[in-house]
């Protein structure tokens, strides 16, 4: 059984096909990137795997259960866990707070006016423990907003992780960084999918990035599935070389 199966999937806006016919199997513990140029189809692509838009047609299946008709919030329950092109944290809350939030929706506690006494410490561990494996916690009192980029979206992974995720869908993790954050970034989702098995799918425009994360690799040019294949096998080919990374990367 493949763990996330996508079927000949495609999105229409009005007469444009931003997504056209793309088949992609993750297996278990995989780290998949997907590139392509501006436009090529990317984050309409993840939409469509995490139910924030609905096929045209196609299937998405994760492991094995078609998931047409469940909602995003479900499939966050169901172990689908994302972060944006632009990042989305609390800015005017601490990132300690930040933390919490996800945590305590994991423990299915977000809307209990207090939380019980037993439960206190465990929740407690589970920030500390996150926000040590973000390299967060020399900044943990500080509010999100004030924080580097990188910090940002270091805190914004571990909010996603912190949903206990099976799935994890990065929308360009490094995006506007620079060559320092970019690097402490890559090196942090290495490690998140070394240390827990996670299946992750990241969109990506930086190669070195790509290169040094991924396992196999999607390439989407205007909406179609221009090939795929390990590093080695998407450097070497020729179409991918003329159509995308000859130019412009
Ligand atoms: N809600 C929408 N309504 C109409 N057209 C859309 C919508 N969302 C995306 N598109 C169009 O679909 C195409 C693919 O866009 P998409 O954002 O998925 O590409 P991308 O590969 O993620 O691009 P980028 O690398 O610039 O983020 C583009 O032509 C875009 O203008």
């Amino acid at each position: 059984m493949s763990f996330l199966k996508i079927e000949n999937v495609s999105r229409h806006f009005g007469s444009l096909v931003a997504v056209d016919g793309v088949t992609m199997t993750v297996e278990k513990g995989e780290c998949r990137a997907v590139i392509g140029p501006n436009g090529a189809g990317k984050t309409t692509f993840f939409n469509l795997i995490t139910g924030m838009l609905d096929l045209t047609s196609g299937r998405v299946l994760l492991e094995d259960q078609d998931l047409a008709g469940i909602k995003p919030s479900a499939r966050v329950r169901m172990g689908m866990a994302r972060t944006f092109q632009i990042t989305e944290i609390f800015p005017d809350l601490s990132v300690r707070e930040n933390i919490r939030i996800p945590v305590e929706i994991a423990a299915g506690l977000h809307l209990a006016p207090k939380i019980p006494a037993r439960l206190q410490a465990p929740i407690r561990e589970r920030i500390d423990a996150l926000l040590e494996e973000g390299g967060l916690t020399r900044i943990a009192g500080r509010y999100a907003g004030e924080l580097s980029h990188g910090d940002q979206r270091a805190c914004e992974i571990m909010m996603a992780l912190a949903l206990n995720p099976r799935l994890l869908l990065l929308d360009e993790p490094t995006a506007g960084m620079g060559d320092d954050e970019t690097h402490a970034v890559a090196r942090l989702i290495k490690r998140i999918h070394g240390d827990q098995n996670l299946t992750i799918v990241l969109i990506e425009h930086d190669m070195r990035v790509v290169f040094n994360l991924a396992d196999k690799i999607t390439v989407l040019e205007q909406g179609r599935p221009l090939a795929e294949g390990t590093p080695a096998e998407i450097t070497a080919n020729a179409e991918v070389q003329a159509a995308y990374l000859g130019g412009a990367a």
